[in-house]
């Protein structure tokens, strides 16, 4: 059996470009009903906007171990495996930018442990947020995540079209579209 390579010939003779996407972790760090939102600043992308702890996954890296990567480079907290839990993936696309694979992992704040902002380069600060009444001022694609989680949609795609802004719009159009009913019916504990 021949390998598919990127760029095969189809069989119509038409080349066939193999579609690849970023992966990016984000973290929904919970204490009780609060979940852990950081502010952007300084990076380029969705500044001044509040975001979950979140970041590229890295070559070869499996995505939970990025996971826990970012929460110690991002927020000095120290996962073990066993402490975070993949709760929503998500295809999304900034307004002008290509399709990314989301995931979203839920872990809750160990007793002791304290976040701190690791990049102040990058985060004007990180603060704790109501879970049931999520800022505006937030990146979009995230706010739908924790939407979801709340709801318990696993899979959703949201991806913007270009006049989109990447901050949440409340008047705006929703592009979180569910990809299977929820899994669980009500709110996460
Ligand atoms: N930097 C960047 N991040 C984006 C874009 N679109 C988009 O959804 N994101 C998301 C993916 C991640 O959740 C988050 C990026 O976080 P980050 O800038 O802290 O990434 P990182 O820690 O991996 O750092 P780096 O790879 O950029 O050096 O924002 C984009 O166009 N640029």
């Amino acid at each position: 059996m021949s390998a598919v390579t990127t760029g095969a010939t189809g069989t119509a003779g038409r080349v066939r470009q193999r579609h690849t996407e970023v992966v990016d972790v984000h973290l929904i760090l919970l204490r009780g009903r609060e979940v852990l939102l950081a502010r952007r600043s300084g990076t380029g992308y969705a500044d001044g906007l509040l975001h979950a702890p979140s970041g590229h996954l890295e070559d070869g890296e499996d995505v939970r171990a990025g996971m826990i990567r970012e929460a110690a480079e991002e927020i000095g907290i120290e996962l073990a495996p066993h402490e975070v839990e993949a709760v929503v993936v998500m295809q999304h696309r900034s307004p002008a930018g290509a399709p990314r694979i989301g995931w979203f992992f839920a872990a809750r704040l160990a007793a002791g442990a304290e976040p701190v902002n690791r990049e102040p380069d990058k985060c004007s600060g990180i603060g704790w947020y109501p879970l049931d009444d999520l800022p505006q001022d937030m990146v979009a694609y995230c706010r739908a995540g924790l939407a979801a989680y709340r709801a318990g949609v696993r899979f959703l795609t949201h991806l913007h079209e270009g006049g989109d802004t990447i901050a949440y719009d409340a008047a705006g159009p929703d592009r979180a579209v569910p990809l299977a009913p929820p899994a669980v019916s009500g709110s996460p504990s």
